[in-house]
């Protein structure tokens, strides 16, 4: 892919640029196979079951478009009120203009002039820190445009601001940004007073009336709320969840747990008549929406299909291993953050007796430690899903076959 702010040197983010396309899906299928080699060589269950076998199979890889296929921009925004900059900041500290990344589809591309206009329009200035340590000095209100695309062409714009100053001037433009920006459906503002590289604060102000963005993925619309997860690679999103649900329903647990389940993507898309799903997830934002979309699906033609699939915040270990649970699920999906799901959840698995785990993971290098930390949980199928094209992350999806 050819791109005018990395071969200006403005803009590192593509790590791969220079290589082509199916050699970066062939180096990463080699390096995940690397990092799995150690695990993936363990005899298999010698029983009958559609896993049974020798080894681990890897599936060929699921392929993404080379550009466009990121549904979400995080735009840092620096210069002035007049003439607003959105993109990153340079090593100096200087804004990168990034509105024409390639890594965006159109309909995202064409949401920042607008949002730039109104940037001018309701007077936001931009955020910046002037000097180092305890003689930092911070102006201006508006430090990111988080906006979000969904599969029907709808965006989800969060202003991320220091504080609540620029609130009443946002309401008061608002109409005219709908205006010019007739795809936007859900618009709030997240609260970051803090000085830190963090992205986002904990203070979330809904703007309009909406305050959830249906993404909708095969026969499942699931609701985005402002501050919850969603996978930025809607296409290969989708390949993933059917890949989860054709392994699930090869397997026919009649219990099923989604642990680390966001807005639900796996549980629903897991969903069968006549099996038990329990979706466990941190947020419980995250879960208003799942459950929501879980009634919704259940009050239209999925009610066998969605009756017994039920969500709950929390920790995910802390469910796992609490005294809470007393009956085990036939199946355990686990979806964690780049971490991974640590010790105590791998410990606990392996001593579960549970028969069947699908691990997905966006860190094969958490992952081979995991699973090296649950030996009896051995390794039987194995898919990498490009999600994030340009750069060396990957997606994979390793279903897991007691011993
Ligand atoms: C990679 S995302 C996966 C979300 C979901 N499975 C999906 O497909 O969209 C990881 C999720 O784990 C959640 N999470 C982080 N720490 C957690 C914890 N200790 N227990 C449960 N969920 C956690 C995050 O909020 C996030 O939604």
């Amino acid at each position: 892919m050819q791109c005018p702010h990395y071969d200006a040197g403005r803009c590192h983010s593509c790590t791969l640029l220079e290589i082509d396309y199916p050699t970066q899906v062939l180096d990463k299928e080699r390096h995940v196979a690397t990092l799995l080699e150690p695990v993936s060589t363990r005899p298999t269950s010698a029983r009958t079951g559609p896993t049974a076998g020798a080894g681990l199979t890897w599936l060929p890889a699921v392929s993404s478009r080379e550009s466009g296929f990121r549904n979400k921009a995080k735009m840092v925004v620096s210069g002035t009120v007049a003439e607003p900059v959105l993109g990153i900041l340079d090593r100096g500290g200087h804004g990168v203009d990034l509105t024409d990344c390639g890594l965006y589809p159109p309909a995202l591309q064409a949401s920042f002039a607008p949002l730039a206009a109104f940037v001018t329009r309701a007077a936001l200035e931009p955020y910046q820190v002037a000097g180092r340590g305890r003689r930092a000095q911070q102006r201006g209100e508006l430090k990111y445009l988080l906006v979000t695309l969904s599969p029907d062409g709808e965006l989800m714009v969060r202003f991320v601001l220091r504080s609540q100053e620029a609130i009443a001037r946002i309401r008061k433009h608002l109409d005219w940004l709908r205006a010019e920006l007739p795809a936007l459906a859900v618009a709030s503002a997240n609260i970051q007073p803090a000085h830190a590289a963090v992205l986002e604060g904990d203070l979330e102000i809904p703007l309009t009336e909406r305050t959830t963005l249906p993404m909708r993925i095969d026969d499942i619309s699931l609701d985005l709320r402002p501050q919850s997860f969603f996978q930025t690679n809607t296409a290969v999103a989708t390949e993933l969840y059917r890949q989860a649900r054709t392994w699930v329903d090869e397997v026919g647990p009649s219990t099923l747990w989604d642990l680390y389940c966001g807005v639900g993507g796996f549980a629903l898309h897991c969903a069968a008549a006549g099996r038990a799903v329990t979706g466990i997830e941190i947020s419980a934002e995250a879960i208003a929406a799942a459950s929501g979309t879980a009634d919704r699906l259940r009050a239209g033609d999925g009610a066998d299909r969605f009756r017994d699939v039920t969500f709950a915040a929390g920790d995910a270990t802390a469910f796992a291993v609490g005294p809470g649970t007393s009956e085990l699920p036939e199946m355990v999906i686990v979806n964690p953050p780049r971490r991974g799901i640590g010790t105590d959840l791998a410990q606990w698995l392996e001593a579960s007796g549970i028969e069947h785990v699908l691990y997905s993971s966006c860190n094969a290098v958490t992952l081979a430690r995991d699973l090296a930390a649950m030996p009896s949980l051995r390794p039987v199928r194995g898919r990498l899903l490009d999600m994030f094209p340009q750069t060396s992350h990957y997606e994979v999806l390793v279903l897991l076959e007691r011993a």
